[in-house]
């Protein structure tokens, strides 16, 4: 049988799996490379996790390219014999032209490079892999499904920005993002609570980027993030919604040009930027240091008040699920989201809110919570293997 590739490129790490080329793809092999740009680290896993290998490549010249050419090299020593048949990408922008998974030619490649300012810490790295594996296997199928896609069934109020019509034609509208892991999570939550999945949800996509989405019936109607993927909760080094003004007086006042803006609310900001510590949950999490309290105290806050606007925009709420790094792992930041949502009829099941895929809801809370574990590498499996089989 052969094999799908799928590559997840973030800022500064690679997700990368192989999976049964089927209509129910099975993991086989699961690469994670960390630390690119600093101290690569790559460890390959097999589908029950197990470390089949680890390797620490030299940093110089270790892009997110060749992070992937690494993955691709090792996985093939492990496949026995079964060959890639097509790749498939995460690709954080689609703009206003792509809502769904499609085979990457040139014209393609060349229309999502104009994205690139609109998402500088993921676009480029995606489009990277997606060159450097055109050019070493020209044959193989690259596909891309996009962050933005899931979206773009919102009403259309919820995508408009307040500004002058000819800029919201021209595209300059709220996109969102991390759709994959909400089009995963959505049909999770179908499987383990089918009646509760038609109605009112809010996802918390909590990881390095964070965002919220107001789903009904398994349909994004609202989402955090809007034309960048920089917009609505605070992230790990992002500042998430800021008053314009502020940009503004960075200009005016401090000199600051349109990279240096980019630095600051990409880079600098966010956990990394108001803790002065770290950008990791985990290190603020076990630091006694107030800035690090603060950090997260206002992590948590600036969920709560999107969690009260997306439950607006729903007219009600029914559950809300927990998902990404942050969301799986932290139930610190669960019991505080689920204590600042008590006003809404969310009650936690303190002794369910452990590690592990489960409702941590108490069973009087009228508001069902839950935590899955976002699988975005299958989500985008699966796409690979429809456009494979449709030939
Ligand atoms: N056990 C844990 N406890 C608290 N936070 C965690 C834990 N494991 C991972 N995280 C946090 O998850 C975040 C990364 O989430 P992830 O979804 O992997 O990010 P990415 O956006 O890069 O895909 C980091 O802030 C990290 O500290
Ligand atoms: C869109 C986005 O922010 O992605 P990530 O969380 O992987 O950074
Ligand atoms: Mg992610």
């Amino acid at each position: 049988m052969s094999s799908i590739a799928v590559v997840n490129a973030g800022s500064s790490s690679i997700k990368f799996a192989v999976f049964d080329a089927a209509a129910a793809p099975q993991l086989r092999l699961k690469g994670l490379v960390e630390g690119i740009g600093a101290t690569p680290r790559a460890r390959l896993s097999n589908a029950a996790g197990e470390t089949l290998l680890t390797e620490s490549p030299p940093p110089e010249g270790f892009d997110h390219a060749a992070a992937t050419r690494t993955m691709m090299r090792i996985a093939a020593d492990w496949l026995d014999g079964k060959d890639i048949s097509i790749m498939g990408h995460r690709v954080v922008h689609g703009g206003p032209d792509f809502a769904a998974p499609l085979i990457v030619t040139g014209d393609i490649a060349e229309r999502l490079a104009s994205f690139i300012p609109l998402a500088p810490l993921h676009q480029p790295h995606n489009l990277a892999v997606i060159r450097a594996m055109h050019a070493e296997h020209p044959n193989l199928p690259q596909v891309a499904c996009f962050d933005t896609a899931f979206h773009r069934v919102q009403p259309p109020i919820a995508q408009f920005f307040a500004i002058p019509r000819k800029y919201s034609e021209a595209g300059v509208r709220r996109y969102g993002f991390h759709g994959i892991s909400y089009q995963y999570v959505t049909g999770r939550l179908r499987e383990i609570a089918p009646e509760i999945a038609k109605g009112r949800v809010i996802i918390a996509h909590l990881g390095n980027g964070a965002s919220l989405c107001a789903v009904k019936d398994g349909r994004s109607v609202a989402s955090t993030m809007g034309f960048t993927a920089v917009d609505g909760l605070m992230m790990g080094t992002r500042c998430g919604a800021i008053d314009p003004g502020v940009l503004l007086h960075m200009i005016d006042q401090y000199g600051f040009g349109p990279r240096e803006i980019e630095d600051l609310i990409y880079r600098k900001s966010g956990l990394l930027g108001v803790s002065g510590i770290s950008s990791d949950m985990r290190t603020l999490r076990a630091s006694s240091e107030p800035a690090a309290r603060e950090a997260t105290a206002l992590f948590v806050y600036r969920i709560l008040r999107e969690i009260g606007s997306l439950a607006a925009a729903l007219g009600g709420l029914d559950a809300i699920v927990f998902t990404g790094g942050i969301g799986e792992n932290d139930k610190e930041t669960r019991a505080e989201v689920c204590e600042g949502c008590a006003w809404l009829g969310v009650a936690l099941d303190p002794a369910a809110n452990q590690p592990g895929e489960q409702r941590i809801s108490a069973a009087r809370s009228r508001v069902a919570v839950f935590v899955i574990k976002t699988n975005e590498e299958l989500e985008i499996a699966k796409s690979a293997w429809e456009i494979l089989s449709a030939g």
